[in-house]
């Protein structure tokens, strides 16, 4: 049996004259954290926007479970398996943690028949919820209101949220943005028990984090996949550390 949960082949997107992604192919595996690496401006959040369906590619196909979904809008990807978390936090501030965790999963369970529904009155909502909580490392403050948490903290609801969902497929954009090195800690321990049961795609700017957590690497420049590989094998090449990493480190 294949762990590998999604491709994405020759994938092109273009924003008027510019050429964001440019035949760029990338497949995640259960098992494995795939790091997607590159200067500002590379194309890294529109591939995660163009997997996730919320960007239409101008070519190429995706997969999902061996299911072409190129044409399937975000909605019916998510209830698919494909979760995703964005750069900047996303949460209701007002909210706890767990009624936060609710609404995510409530949203994907959604029957038109049960609208009306106390959100609460919701069993399968409230159990995802928490055990999205659980797994997520944030049982112990599920009453706490969501707005009032730390920085780090907000990141990993972003993630029990997304977790919610019940998702197969994990696309996180910048999950360590703004984290000191204890909440960094924390995220990579999560990501690492997470990956067992999920395929990760990573796009992240803390090279550090990357290399400490990263089963595969794909770089890219102005839209094009420059080298993709084991950690190691990223670290070696050359056309990597002139175009990226700076020569010498
Ligand atoms: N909606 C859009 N309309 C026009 N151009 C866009 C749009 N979204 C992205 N771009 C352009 O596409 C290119 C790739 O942007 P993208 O945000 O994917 O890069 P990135 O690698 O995620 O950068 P960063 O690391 O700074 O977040 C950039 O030149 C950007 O200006």
């Amino acid at each position: 049996m294949t762990n590998e949960l999604l491709s994405a082949r020759n994938i092109t997107r273009r924003f008027r004259g510019l050429t964001a992604l440019d035949q760029v192919s990338v497949s995640l595996s259960r098992g494995a954290v795939h790091a997607v690496i590159g200067t500002n401006g590379a194309g890294k959040s529109t591939l995660v926007s163009v997997l996730a369906g919320e960007l239409a590619p101008d070519e190429g196909s995706i997969f999902l479970h061996q299911q072409e979904v190129t044409t399937w809008p975000q909605p019916r990807r998510a209830r698919a398996g494909l979760g995703r978390s964005y750069q900047r936090t996303t949460i209701f501030p007002s909210l706890t943690v767990h009624e936060n965790c609710r609404l995510a999963a409530q949203a994907r369970q959604q029957h038109f028949w049960n609208w009306a529904a106390p959100a609460g009155k919701c069993r399968y909502s409230t159990d995802a919820a928490q055990h999205a909580l659980e797994l997520a490392g944030l049982k112990d403050d599920a009453s706490h209101i969501a707005g009032l948490l730390s920085h780090g903290r907000k990141r990993q609801l972003e993630i029990a949220m997304s977790l919610a969902t019940a998702p197969t497929v994990l696309l996180l954009d910048e999950p360590l943005a703004g984290m000191g090195s204890e909440e960094t800690d924390r995220m990579l321990a999560l990501l690492s028990s997470l990956k067992t049961q999920h395929a990760i795609l990573l796009v992240e700017h803390d090279m550090d984090a990357v290399f400490r957590i990263a089963d595969e690497i794909t770089v890219m420049v102005n839209g094009r996949v420059i080298a993709h590989g084991d950690p190691q094998s990223i670290r070696d090449n050359p056309e990597v550390q002139t175009a990226y990493l700076g020569e010498g480190e």
